[in-house]
């Protein structure tokens, strides 16, 4: 999830890239879910989040076999026709913010990236009284036909289930990993989180003449809490870690890759910061498919720094996106559809209509 990126002429996909032997840290989840080794653990993501912003988990608990049946259903997906994909478009989803987006339909930098998506969250009915007073991001997913992908439904909401638990795991240990009760960000945020799951294709292709398109996807941080990300093995994501530049972030077998988000760096004061990274466009000749999950606080909180923590320096000139997360008044709702609107104008369009539908 992300917004415009500064992204300079000069950030050619190859520059600055260390192939150096710098590694993020893999941080294996095991002992502090049977709750053997709470406190090592803790301070590992201490660590990580303190040094980059980035580690990988392990011992998560996720079966193989449902993230195997979950890149199926995907490929079949994206292998399917433009047009039978089309049916499924965001544009049907209007503010839910739900469905599939072609190549080109998402711009970083005011530049096109170099992927096609799906756009999922956690399911809700048209019953739902979030969904009838038409709450922005809250809704119905849109799944292709069953006779052309089937089972992909269950699947995604399954996998969706899962990983939010997971989130809920990674979370204890986050606030552990900062002095504050296991169930800090649960009692005040995410008890009933905000998810949004998507699925992307970076397809392996030439881009045609004319067209200025540079990255899968330009420079930003992720707005929320926690972002837990599968990749295939063709890689190409990479992180802008302080002091080193931009380095390689690889997949790594039955691994996700964590990243915070700017809430979480709201909340530390910028102890935590949320890292920027990139994907760089991919030329493997295969087709990379990613799948991030974004763990975020409820749409109607308002984040506030961490009892304690000072609040953190301005260094909006720094960002990407040159604004100051410590600053922001507001609920996470108002912060995300505010960033959201620059990569898809389209949703700010669905939002104003509804809005406007409402009060009439
Ligand atoms: O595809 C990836 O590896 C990363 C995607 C990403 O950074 C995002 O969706 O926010
Ligand atoms: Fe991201």
């Amino acid at each position: 999830m992300y917004s415009s990126s500064s992204s300079p002429d000069k950030d050619e996909n190859d520059l600055k890239v260390s192939e150096s032997t710098y590694k993020l840290p893999i941080i294996d989840l095991k002992s502090f879910k049977s709750g053997e080794d709470r406190e090592k653990v803790a301070k590992e993501i201490n660590d990580a989040c303190k040094r980059h912003g980035f580690f990988y988990i392990a011992g998560h608990g996720i079966e193989e076999e449902l993230i195997d049946r979950l890149d199926s259903v995907s490929r079949q997906f994206f292998a399917l026709d433009e047009q039978e994909k089309l049916k499924i478009r965001m544009e049907l989803g209007g503010s839910a913010w739900r469905g599939y987006f072609p190549l080109g339909g998402e711009l970083t930098s005011n530049r096109p990236d170099w992927k096609e998506g799906l756009y999922f969250g956690t399911e809700l009915q048209d019953t739902h009284p979030l969904v009838v007073s038409k709450t922005p991001v809250h809704g119905r997913n849109l799944f292709p036909d069953e006779s052309m992908v089937p089972t992909m439904s269950q699947i995604v909401l399954e996998y969706i289930e899962k990983v939010t638990q997971l989130g809920h795991v990674v979370m204890e240990a986050i606030a552990l990993s900062l002095g504050v009760p296991s169930d800090y960000f649960y009692s005040l945020y995410t008890q009933d989180p905000l998810i949004l799951f998507r699925i992307f294709n970076y397809r392996s292709q030439v881009i045609p003449d004319g067209m200025d398109v540079r990255w899968g996807v330009g420079e930003h941080t992720d707005y929320g809490l926690l972002t837990i990300l599968y990749q295939d093995d063709i890689g190409g994501l990479q992180v802008k870690v302080g002091g080193e530049g931009w380095i390689k972030a690889p997949p790594i077998k039955n691994t996700f890759v964590c990243n915070i988000g700017d809430m979480l760096d709201r909340m530390t004061g910028g102890l935590y910061k949320s890292t920027p990274h990139r994907v760089a466009l991919n030329t493997s000749g295969r087709h990379r498919l990613s799948f991030p999950l974004f763990f975020d606080p409820n749409f109607f909180t308002q984040v506030q720094p961490i009892d304690g923590i000072s609040i953190g320096q301005d260094d909006s000139h720094q960002r990407w996106d040159k604004s100051n997360v410590h600053e922001f008044q507001g609920t996470y709702g108002d912060y995300l559809i505010n960033k959201v609107s620059q990569v898809f104008p389209q949703l700010k369009q669905n939002i104003n209509n509804t809005q406007q539908q409402r009060s009439e």
